[in-house]
């Protein structure tokens, strides 16, 4: 649906050129729900901007729809644009007009009669459940509703791609979730392609299919959403991860405070990780029952990306050091991650991280 090859833009000042996205290759097909996280700066509204040709590459290709959108002329480009919806982090409603005359705006060139106008603007408030606001004002409506308006005016002509800025960045978040719910259903139900750019790890989590981490302009890491969760192999990918499993987080707690973790020779601190079927709770029960090492769990995240359970845990093993190791080369052999912690070099690298706070 989706090519960049080789996208770079460069903006030329006086004092110094920028490269905001640098030889950036994507494919991202029908169907497909993508994000671009990365930190402010990183490129993303940059390069999301290119699929529309919002902002022309500097170099490389973007074909949407096996359309090169760089040699069309410009009326070509205006149809190719209409199948390419876009929404943004502040709405850009107009507040002199009802929330029915924003919708149907997009569609007054469409040749389409009045009640044609009507009918199809009804029929988008009532996708995105705002039938009842259509001759209200956007200053009128609640952030998330303001959304859902400038999602049914992005969808008024039908696009086949749908591209969203920092689109809940304004949102508190149930309203976010109730967004990217809608986002979701709109995906299902329409084919909808979409693209999603965010700082925020946890709308990559609840909504897309892939991911794509950006960092100077560059991408810098790529790939579907359980395996990046659970194989980054980017540090910076590794810390947007850890932003919304709250496992560093729990970590620095326990490290904060020493007597929660009251570790005794025997004993030692690990991070665990499993992705699919398999629960650790029976493998647990078994280090006990095989081993005798018991697992005390201080921290545990389950959670489901795109249907994959995908579990984190903060554990201490207790037992005798020749059947810690097996108990954890068994967890290993049925394919649970065990990372050892080192709690003693933590907890001083945690007290001089705070002293120099
Ligand atoms: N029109 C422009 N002229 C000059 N520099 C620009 C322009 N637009 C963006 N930049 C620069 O390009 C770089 C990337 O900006 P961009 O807005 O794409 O990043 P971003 O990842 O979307 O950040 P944010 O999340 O803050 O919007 C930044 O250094 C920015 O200052």
């Amino acid at each position: 649906m989706i090519s960049l090859k080789n996208v770079s833009v460069t903006f030329n000042s006086k004092e110094q050129d920028i490269h905001a996205v640098n030889d950036v290759t994507l494919t991202i097909p029908k169907g497909e729900v993508f994000g671009i996280v990365g930190y402010s700066g990183a490129g993303k509204s940059t390069l999301v901007r290119t699929i529309n040709l919002l902002q022309r590459p500097t170099a490389g290709s973007v074909i949407v729809a096996d359309q090169n959108l760089i040699q069309l002329k410009p009326k070509e480009l205006r149809a190719a644009r209409k199948k390419i919806g876009m929404i943004f982090q502040h709405f850009n409603l107009m507040a002199s007009r009802t929330i029915a005359e924003n919708v149907a705006y997009p569609l007054r060139k469409s040749g389409l009669t009045k009640p044609e106008i009507k009918a199809r603007v009804a029929e988008l408030l009532d996708l995105v459940g705002l039938s009842d606001k259509s001759s209200a004002y956007p200053s009128q409506l609640s952030g998330g509703q303001k959304q859902r308006v400038a999602i049914a005016r992005s969808l008024a002509n039908d696009p086949e791609v749908l591209l969203c800025d920092e689109a809940t960045s304004a949102l508190d978040p149930k309203t976010t979730l109730s967004i990217l719910e809608l986002l979701k259903e709109l995906n299902q139900k329409l084919a909808l392609t979409i693209v999603i750019i965010t700082h925020e790890m946890q709308v990559v989590k609840e909504i897309c299919h892939r991911v794509a981490v950006m960092e100077n302009g560059h991408v810098v890491e790529a790939g579907d959403i359980v395996s990046i969760f659970t194989e980054p192999t980017e540090q910076l990918t590794k810390e947007f991860i850890s932003t919304a499993t709250h496992t560093d987080r729990a970590l620095a707690n326990l490290l904060k405070h020493p007597t929660l973790l009251n570790l005794q020779s025997d004993d030692v601190l690990a991070n665990i990780s499993y992705v699919g079927a398999s629960t650790s709770e029976p493998l647990i029960a078994a280090l006990s029952t095989r081993f005798g090492v018991t697992t005390n769990i201080l921290f545990g995240n389950v959670e489901f990306l795109q249907e994959t359970p995908v579990g984190n845990l903060i554990v201490v093993f207790s037992g005798e050091s020749s059947q810690r190791s097996k108990a954890i080369a068994y967890l290993q052999s049925n394919q649970v991650k065990v990372n050892l912690i080192n709690h003693q070099q933590k907890v001083i690298q945690f007290k001089k991280e705070t002293k120099a706070i």
